[in-house]
C-alpha cells in the first residue's frame, strides 16, 4: 500500500495522495480520452500531493501547464468528484528539469491505427514476483480470526521444512493469506540471506510453464522451481482443470518435499473443495497443516486500521477509525481502501477528520450509517475551526479567543448531543453553571456577530454531515 505523508505544517498542509487514489483518477481520465492523448499528456504527469485542498500535479514545462489548464482541468475535477471531492481543485506545477527527465516516457506513443509491436513474451524469470516489503510479521495484526494461521506461519518460518509441510492457508479474498506467506519469506531471508525464496501465483506458474514449453526451456523451468528453499504459491485453487500444470506442479512439489524444502500454499477454499484437482495432489496438500483465516472481528479491524494509519503517518482520531471499522466488516483490503478514501476525502476537501466526514466519504460505497455526535468530535472540530489545540480549549486559559472557542464548543455540545449540563461541565473540568453561562453568552453574541454565527453554522453542519457546500469554506 500507499503513501499519505502529512507533512507537518500548522496551516499549509501537504499530503501526498495515495498511489491508489491517483490510479483511480488516472483510470477515470483514461476512460474519457484517447489512448494517444493519455500517453502523451498523462503518463508523464507526477502526482505531487494535496495542498490546501488542491491536488497539485507536476508537468514537464509551461506549455504543458497551459495545455492542462485549458484542456484537462475539468476532466480532472470530474475525476476527483467521482472519488468524493465536493469542490475539487487541481493546480499544475512545472517540474524541475531533473525530475522531469525521470518522468518522460522513453518512447512516443504509437499512432492509434498502427498496432504497437508485440512485446516478446515474458520468460519465467521476468514473471517472478518479489516479496512485498509491507507484508511482514511485524505488520500483521493477530486476532481470533487468524491466530492459528499466524502461529502456523511462524512455526514454519522458524523451522522450515520441518514443522508443517506443506502449510496450506485458505480463506476469502483480502484476508491476509498473501501477507502471511510473504512474512515467512521475509523472516527466512532475514535469518538466512543466502536462502532462495520464490513467491509465485498459480497463474504465473502456469504462464511460466507455457512459455518454457514453447521456448523449449523446461530444464531451466524445473531448475528454477525445484532449487528453492521456500516456495510460496498463491491461489492454488486455479490449478483446477489445468492438467499439464497439475502434472508439473506435482513433480515440483515432490522434488521440494523430498529435499525438506518448505512449501506454503494459499487458496480460497480447502483442498477437498477444489474441483478437478488430481487426487494425488489433493492428498499431498493435506499432508501438512491446513489452516484458515476468517473475517476479522471489530477489535481486530480497528487495530489493523490503527496500524495502517501509523504506518502511513496519518494522524486520525480513534473514533474515526472505529466508524470505518463498523462500516467495513468482511475484507481487509476493502478496510484499507476505506481508510484511504476517508483520508483522500478530508484532504481534497481540506476538512479535518471527523466521524461525519468519514461517514460522508464512505457513503457512496457503503450503506450510510447514522452518526451520533460525541463531545470529543465537537471539541476537535471547534479546535480546527479556531485553529488551536483541543487541550487548550479544555484547559484553564483565559485569553479571549480561547474562552470564545470553549464557549462555542459547550454550546454546540449541548445542542448536538444528549449530554446534560453537568456532564458537559465535567468534560471541560467545570461545573454546570459555567456551561449555562457559555450557552447564553454564545446565543447572545450570535445575534450581533455575523462571523461567529457563520462559524457556528458551519460547525453545526459539519457535525451533522450536511456540509457539502461548506467543506471547502
Ligand atoms: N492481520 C492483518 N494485519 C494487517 N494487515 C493485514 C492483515 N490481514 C490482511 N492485511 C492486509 O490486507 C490486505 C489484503 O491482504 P492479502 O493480499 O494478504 O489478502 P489475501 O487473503 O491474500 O487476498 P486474495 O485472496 O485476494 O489474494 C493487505 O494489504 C494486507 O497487508
Amino acid at each position: 500500500m500507499v503513501c499519505w505523508l502529512p507533512l507537518k505544517s500548522a496551516l499549509r498542509e501537504v499530503r501526498l495522495i495515495s498511489q491508489e487514489i491517483w490510479s483511480d483518477v488516472l483510470g477515470y481520465v483514461r476512460k474519457n480520452i484517447t489512448e494517444v492523448e493519455y500517453h502523451t499528456w498523462f503518463a508523464p504527469v507526477k502526482n505531487l500531493g494535496v495542498q490546501d485542498g488542491s491536488l497539485v500535479l507536476g508537468v514537464r514545462n509551461s506549455f504543458a501547464q497551459e495545455w492542462f489548464r485549458k484542456n484537462y482541468l475539468k476532466l480532472l475535477e470530474d475525476a476527483l468528484r467521482s472519488l468524493g471531492a465536493q469542490n475539487p481543485q487541481v493546480s499544475f506545477q512545472v517540474l524541475p528539469a531533473a525530475q522531469d527527465a525521470l518522468l518522460l516516457p522513453s518512447d512516443p506513443p504509437p499512432p492509434p491505427s498502427v498496432p504497437a509491436p508485440r512485446a516478446p513474451a515474458p520468460t519465467f524469470t521476468e514473471n517472478r514476483k518479489v516479496l512485498n516489503p509491507k507484508y511482514t510479521f511485524e505488520n500483521f495484526v493477530v486476532g481470533p480470526n487468524n491466530n492459528l494461521a499466524h502461529a502456523a506461519a511462524l512455526a514454519v518460518a522458524e523451522s522450515p521444512g520441518k514443522a508443517y509441510n506443506p502449510l496450506f492457508i485458505y480463506g476469502d479474498v483480502g484476508l491476509g493469506k498473501t501477507h502471511l506467506m510473504h512474512a515467512v519469506g521475509h523472516y527466512m531471508l532475514e535469518r538466512f540471506p543466502g536462502k532462495r525464496v520464490e513467491y509465485v501465483s498459480t497463474e504465473s506458474f502456469t504462464n511460466d510453464l507455457i512459455n518454457a514449453i514453447r521456448d523449449d526451456k523446461m530444464t531451466q523451468f524445473r531448475n528454477r522451481y525445484r532449487s528453492v528453499d521456500l516456495l510460496l504459491v498463491d491461489d492454488i485453487q486455479f490449478l483446477a482443470g489445468k492438467e499439464r500444470t497439475q502434472e508439473e506442479f506435482f513433480h515440483t512439489f515432490n522434488a521440494l518435499y523430498e529435499n525438506h524444502k518448505q512449501i506454503i500454499l494459499s487458496s480460497d477454499r480447502p483442498p477437498k473443495d477444489i474441483q478437478t484437482l488430481e487426487g494425488r495432489l489433493r492428498s499431498r496438500f493435506e499432508w501438512g497443516l491446513i489452516t484458515d483465516i476468517q473475517s476479522p472481528e471489530y477489535e481486530t479491524r480497528v487495530a489493523i486500521l490503527k496500524m495502517n494509519a501509523e504506518h502511513n503517518r496519518i494522524d486520525i482520531p480513534q473514533e474515526v477509525l472505529e466508524l470505518i471499522a463498523r462500516q467495513v466488516t468482511s475484507n481487509i483490503r476493502e478496510l484499507e481502501g476505506a481508510l484511504m478514501r476517508v483520508v483522500a476525502f478530508s484532504s481534497l476537501n481540506n476538512v479535518p477528520f471527523s466521524r461525519a466526514v468519514a461517514a460522508k466519504a464512505l457513503s457512496n460505497v457503503f450503506a450510510p450509517q447514522e452518526v451520533k455526535v460525541e463531545m470529543m468530535d465537537v471539541l476537535r472540530q471547534v479546535a480546527a475551526q479556531f485553529n488551536m489545540p483541543p487541550d487548550v480549549i479544555r484547559g484553564s486559559g483565559r485569553v479571549r479567543e480561547v474562552v470564545q472557542a470553549r464557549q462555542v464548543a459547550q454550546y454546540l455540545i449541548r445542542e448536538l448531543t444528549d449530554h446534560s449540563l453537568p456532564e458537559i461541565g465535567q468534560f471541560f473540568g467545570r461545573d454546570h453553571s459555567t456551561v449555562m453561562h457559555a450557552i447564553s453568552k454564545v446565543s447572545e453574541q450570535m445575534g450581533k456577530d455575523s462571523e461567529l454565527t457563520a462559524a457556528v453554522d458551519l460547525l453545526r453542519r459539519r457535525m451533522k454531515g450536511q456540509d457539502d457546500e461548506d467543506m471547502n469554506a
